[in-house]
């Protein structure tokens, strides 16, 4: 899980083994035939997969380049989650864990595996930053309804970083029983490499069709990065190929600013959460008006496709990103979740900019559950 001298599993002495044996466990089971199989009946018949690839003609048309979003907003729980909550449950379920527990948020990754532990009839318990589940309540009704307890973190800044430190500390203490069920490509290995898989049928499946449609791979693919699993889904079926890779981040006040979510364009490598990656600078309050963005850290792996070029990563500020909100809303009649909408707001962007023909965006999630923020935001 060595991501040019980035990730890694740095972690407490009691963590090592329980690391080691989910390791070998993915491994083995994860990767048998049988395994992928029953996980894509799954993700088929459960989740809604394939998902469609969408040419947005008008938008398109505004901006004088093919823009096609890929849309994972359509799935089952209205984000890309679901792909990596049912892989790990199925992986968990097998390797007979009766519990699971998750960080969340935006919610979304509490929400899909809310849904994976009633799906799979495994007890689950989701730590959620109590700032974040004041600001996604519908989401917090939603995984109670679905039998997660949701426990609202209110140590340190009570957000997901904070979230994510007690779902450590619960792991570490029951790892007999319990799974813990990463959210993101963060964390020791093998979760980065392991949820990168499992993301990776976003890639796989846009990949053919955007061949099959256009004759061409894509000029430039683009994601929004949070953790970093739906852009890594998204960049890995073309990590090969000519397409560029632009990771748009959590611009907040902007990357320069003092409150900002972007490490990969602002920021230092540190050690996080068990990895090593990129870390906001100390004197930066993590800040994203995106719950999803909200995270001071960042998936190895970006790390170094930074480190290498192989990747440009942007901070894309909350006023762009509550723009391009809007104007996927009015001109294709989509409503992108918060997170999503830095993705199109820098696909706009580059399309703008010429020389990128064929843009592949990749829209994570939908609005819904962002409604209330928006409507604070826009007397409409
Ligand atoms: C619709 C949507 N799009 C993108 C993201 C960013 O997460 P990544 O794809 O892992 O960078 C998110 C992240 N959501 C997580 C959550 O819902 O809990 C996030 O807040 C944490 C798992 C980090 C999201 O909800």
């Amino acid at each position: 899980g060595d991501f040019e001298g980035y990730g890694g599993r740095h972690v407490p002495e009691a963590l090592e083994g329980p690391l080691s044996e989910l390791a070998a466990a993915y491994g083995e089971v994860g990767k048998s035939e049988g395994f992928q199989e029953e996980l894509r009946g799954y993700l088929e018949e459960f989740a809604g997969r394939p998902t469609p690839l969408y040419h947005a003609r008008n938008l398109s048309d505004r901006y004088g380049a093919e823009i096609y979003l890929k849309r994972e907003d359509l799935l089952h729980g209205g984000a890309h989650k679901i792909n990596n909550t049912l892989g790990q449950a199925l992986l968990a379920k097998k390797a007979g864990k009766e519990r699971l527990i998750a960080e969340t948020g935006a919610g979304q990754h509490g929400t899909a595996t809310a849904m994976v532990g009633a799906l799979f009839g495994l007890d689950t318990e989701i730590y959620m930053g109590e700032k974040d589940a004041e600001r996604q309540r519908m989401n917090v009704f939603r995984m109670r309804l679905m039998g997660a307890e949701v426990n609202e973190v209110t140590r340190g800044g009570a957000g997901l970083a904070d979230a994510v430190d007690a779902a450590l500390e619960d792991f570490a203490s029951n790892v007999a029983d319990t799974h813990y069920l990463v959210g993101s490509v963060v964390g020791p290995d093998p979760f980065p490499r392991m949820v990168r898989d499992f993301q990776s049928v976003i890639g796989g499946e846009a990949r053919e069709q955007i061949v099959e449609r256009t004759g061409n791979l894509p000029d430039a693919a683009v994601a929004c990065v949070g953790g970093g699993s739906n852009a890594i889904g998204l960049f890995h079926a073309f990590r090969d190929d000519p397409v560029g890779f632009y990771g748009a981040e959590g611009g907040g006040e902007g990357s320069d600013s003092a409150r900002h979510a972007a490490p990969l364009a602002k920021g230092h490598d540190d050690t996080l959460h068990g990895m090593r990656t990129r870390v906001l600078d100390e004197d930066v309050e993590v800040h994203s008006v995106s719950a999803g963005l909200d995270y001071p850290g960042v998936g190895p792996e970006h790390a170094m496709f930074r480190a290498v070029g192989r990747a440009e990563y942007t901070g894309v500020t909350d006023e762009e990103a509550l723009a391009a909100f809007r104007e996927l809303s009015e001109t294709e009649g989509i409503i992108p979740a918060l997170e999503s909408s830095h993705a199109v707001a820098r696909a706009i962007e580059l399309a703008e900019a010429d020389g990128h023909e064929t843009i592949l965006v990749n829209l994570s999630g939908r609005g819904d559950k962002d409604m209330e923020t928006a409507a604070e935001r826009f007397s409409l």
